[in-house]
């Protein structure tokens, strides 16, 4: 049987005196995508940082495999040009792998620029492309979307994609829909 890249199993969380969800489980297997939606304050973020395991669980058990995650504090750094920011994640992957990791978020012609300096959305690109990098079978993104134009929202669909098809998995909070297919968890009030 084919183990499971994300587990939460029986999931509850209290934040801030509040019960944000109770008795959650799922599975994220290889080639699967969860979209979590829900409104502001729910608890989307708070659901990612437990699959990152930044935040323990009240009750219940999270498991996860190796994992990237990208949020809107971008594990860059600032000082660094962006081409040496990004090689400090991409160990093990070589020079062919780090380009196509660049050209797959259009980030060639930054990577002299230091990463204090990139603009929203070069800086969110510059993230799903250290996530794209790490070897890691497990991508974890907040707001993906947040800051990104069209052409970029596109780029990451087909990282996206390639990413699950080479057996992958994505975890993503997002208000608005994310290309391909998507398995929907709505936290309701
Ligand atoms: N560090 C914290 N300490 C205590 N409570 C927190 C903390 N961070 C967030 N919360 C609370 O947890 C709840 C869920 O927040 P979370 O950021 O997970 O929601 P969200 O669904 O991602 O919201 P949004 O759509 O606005 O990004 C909110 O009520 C928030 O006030």
């Amino acid at each position: 049987m084919t183990s499971p890249l994300l587990r939460f199993s029986d999931v509850a969380l209290v934040r801030g005196g509040r019960l944000l969800f109770e008795r959650l489980s799922f599975d994220l297997l290889p080639g699967g995508a969860v979209q979590v939606l829900g409104p502001n304050g729910i608890g989307k973020s708070s659901l990612i940082r437990l699959a990152a395991g930044l935040l323990t669980p009240t009750e219940g058990t999270v498991d996860a495999v190796n994992l990237a995650l990208s949020d809107d504090k971008v594990a860059l750094d600032r000082e660094l040009p962006l081409g040496r920011a990004l090689a400090f994640w991409a160990k093990g992957r070589g020079p062919d792998e780090q380009s196509a990791a660049l050209r797959l978020f259009d980030l060639q012609g930054l990577v002299e620029v230091p990463v204090r300096l990139l603009s929203t959305g070069q800086l969110k690109r510059a993230g799903l492309a250290r996530a794209a990098l790490s070897s890691a079978p497990l991508w974890l993104l907040d707001e993906p979307l947040n800051g990104l134009d069209q052409d970029s929202a596109e780029r990451l669909d087909h990282a996206v994609a390639m990413h699950r098809q080479s057996g992958g998995a994505v975890l993503a909070a997002s208000h608005v829909p994310l290309g391909g297919a998507w398995t929907r968890l709505e936290l309701a009030a």
